[in-house]
């Protein structure tokens, strides 16, 4: 049975973009195969049409893949990946792990494997993710494409040269969406303080981000500029803001939150 994508571990990271590949229909469900140890969580990735299978030990001798994905966790993907090394002739390994750095693989691999480090986030899950990538030489400009394509189903991909950079990275666009989820948390419950039905706060919360968000996205103009034009003299934006934007809070607090993420994938890669 050959396969273009073998994709270990279905959580929450692999699942997103598997959804997001096999929707857009740049993978085919029986291109993919998956390997999950989780009863339910291999359940749900087989209800996506693709083999699902609990561990590297079933996958048939003739797989082949061009891409190995590794979804797990950090603390655990330097023991997940020597069951891979099999598929070394046909694959190229690309690894979604925060912090992890392109030499582990390399040492657990052999120096010629060609592995493709990449930070995406879950709006990988319906196209709108941001996919940050970065290869080591063996990864040759076919793969490069290939890998480029699948992931452009997944939302907008970005390549960098320094791996140095895919700390910062993570705790900007790989974390980020949790920090967007907990705002539209906190606006939620301070709509619902001001005497909203908690139905109706979550509502406009959630709304006012998705449109700010897309209006940032599709306009020529700096976000600055479109805070501007929503402040007007003296009114209740100016209000709000003199609490968020006095004294740096908020930047100093988004500061201070992305360099403990940034830190944390540092010591990750450990
Ligand atoms: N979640 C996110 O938003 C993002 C995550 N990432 C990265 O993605 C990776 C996965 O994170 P996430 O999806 O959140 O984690 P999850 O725990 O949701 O998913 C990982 C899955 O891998 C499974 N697994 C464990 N061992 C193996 C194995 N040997 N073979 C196959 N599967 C295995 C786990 O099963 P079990 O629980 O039974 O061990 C689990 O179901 C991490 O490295 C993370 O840094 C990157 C960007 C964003
Ligand atoms: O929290 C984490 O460690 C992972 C990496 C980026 C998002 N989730």
């Amino acid at each position: 049975m050959a396969a273009k994508i073998v994709l270990v571990g279905c959580g929450n990271m692999g699942y997103a973009m598997l959804a997001g590949w096999l929707s857009s229909g740049k993978l085919a469900a029986n291109e993919a195969i998956v390997v999950e140890p989780t009863d339910t969580l291999r359940e749900r990735a087989a209800t996506l049409g693709v083999t699902a299978l609990p561990d590297a030990g079933a996958i048939p001798a003739d797989a082949a893949p061009r891409l190995v994905v590794f979804a797990v966790k950090p603390q655990v993907i330097l023991n997940v990946v020597p069951a891979y090394a099999r598929f070394k002739a046909s694959a190229t390994y690309v690894s979604v792990a925060a912090g992890t750095p392109i030499s582990a693989f390399e040492g657990a691999l052999g120096a010629d494997a060609g592995i493709i480090r990449c930070m995406p986030n879950t709006p990988a899950a319906i196209g709108k993710g941001m996919m940050v990538v970065v290869a080591n030489d063996n990864v040759g400009a076919d793969t490069s494409d290939f890998v480029r394509d699948l992931l452009s189903a997944s939302g907008e991909v970005a390549a960098i040269g320094d791996e140095g950079l895919m700390d910062a990275v993570t705790a900007v666009s790989g974390s980020g969406p949790a920090y967007v989820f907990h705002f539209i948390e906190c606006l939620t419950a301070a709509g619902e303080k001001a005497g909203l039905p908690v139905e109706t706060a979550k509502l406009l919360a959630m709304q006012t981000v998705y449109g700010a968000a897309a209006l940032a996205a599709e306009s020529r103009e700096e976000p600055g500029t479109l805070r501007q034009q929503v402040t007007s003299p003296n009114g209740t934006t100016a209000a709000a803001l003199s609490v968020l934007m006095g004294d740096d809070r908020l930047k100093m607090l988004m500061t201070e939150a992305v360099e403990a993420a940034r830190a944390r994938s540092v010591e990750l890669g450990k």
